[in-house]
């Protein structure tokens, strides 16, 4: 059996973000993962989570992300505010029950040189595992397509993997999106198996329209098989937009889920 979280920033939209939580707990989900949760106290997001039987398993770093920002951790003139946000993070996941922590690398300028963005990137990342993995703390990175993340630092599964490789640190894993895989390099099943070892979290969307399961060309229900036999025991995160309104669009997972 898998086990599925909607991602608040794109299921039960419809709603308010602080009933968000409720919502996603009554259509039988034991998980969230949210972008931003920093707008509430850890505490009383803490006591919400379990008044609704929920995990939080994974929050960003946070970013001005309203504001354009896609990530500051490569940009070599943010490496203070970088490490600024990492921290909060990592306090915030701490009272919030350890979520995952995934650190965006952020978007390449005329100005940047991408050599340099990766050489902080990657320090900024070892910055941040050293801290979370003191705490047990989880970090993310994830590749993103470049149909949505044009001037984004990496878009490739071999790049975030030979980041992690270089760093060798056992706290940094990486993000798999069904939908910026396929849109990016194809081959989905393929690209899983050959990458598995370093993944610490998933997330799916259809392509191209990024929907649910059942709505666009992969078939995610037979990519969900593929999981179960590698034996995939943790979240999978849904970040999709719902073709229509967010309950009628989850009837895919009851016969993958558990508990
Ligand atoms: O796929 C996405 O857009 C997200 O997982 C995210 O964290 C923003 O890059
Ligand atoms: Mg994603």
């Amino acid at each position: 059996m898998l086990r599925f979280d909607p991602n608040l920033r794109w299921l039960f939209t419809e709603l308010p973000m602080w009933d968000r939580y409720t919502a996603a707990a009554q259509a039988g989900f034991s998980g969230v993962e949210v972008a931003f949760p920093y707008e509430y106290p850890a505490r009383k997001l803490a006591a919400h989570l379990k008044d609704n039987g929920l995990t939080l398993v994974q929050v960003l770093a946070p970013v001005d992300w309203e504001g354009g920002s896609r990530g500051i951790a490569c940009l070599p003139e943010k490496k203070d505010e970088c490490r600024r946000s990492v921290e909060t993070a990592i306090e915030y996941a701490l009272g919030v029950g350890k979520p995952m922590v995934h650190v965006l690398a952020g978007n390449l300028e005329p100005h940047h040189r991408i050599d340099e963005c990766m050489a902080v990137f990657k320090e900024n990342l070892a910055y941040a595992a050293d801290i979370a993995g003191r705490e047990g703390i989880t970090i993310i990175i994830e590749p993103v397509c470049n149909a949505r993340f044009p001037a984004y630092l990496y878009s490739r599964l071999d790049e975030g993997t030979q980041i992690i490789d270089e760093l060798g640190k056992p706290n940094i894993k990486l993000c798999f999106d069904t939908y910026h895989v396929q849109m990016q390099e194809g081959n989905l099943t393929e690209r899983l198996r050959q990458v598995y070892p370093y993944i610490g979290h998933m997330q799916i969307g259809n392509t191209p329209g990024r929907n649910e399961p059942g709505v666009g060309e992969l078939d995610l229900h037979w990519f969900f098989r593929q999981l179960e036999k590698l034996g995939w025991d943790r979240w999978i995160g849904c970040e999709y937009a719902p073709s229509t309104r967010t309950l009628a669009s989850i009837g895919w997972h009851a016969p993958f889920t558990t508990r």
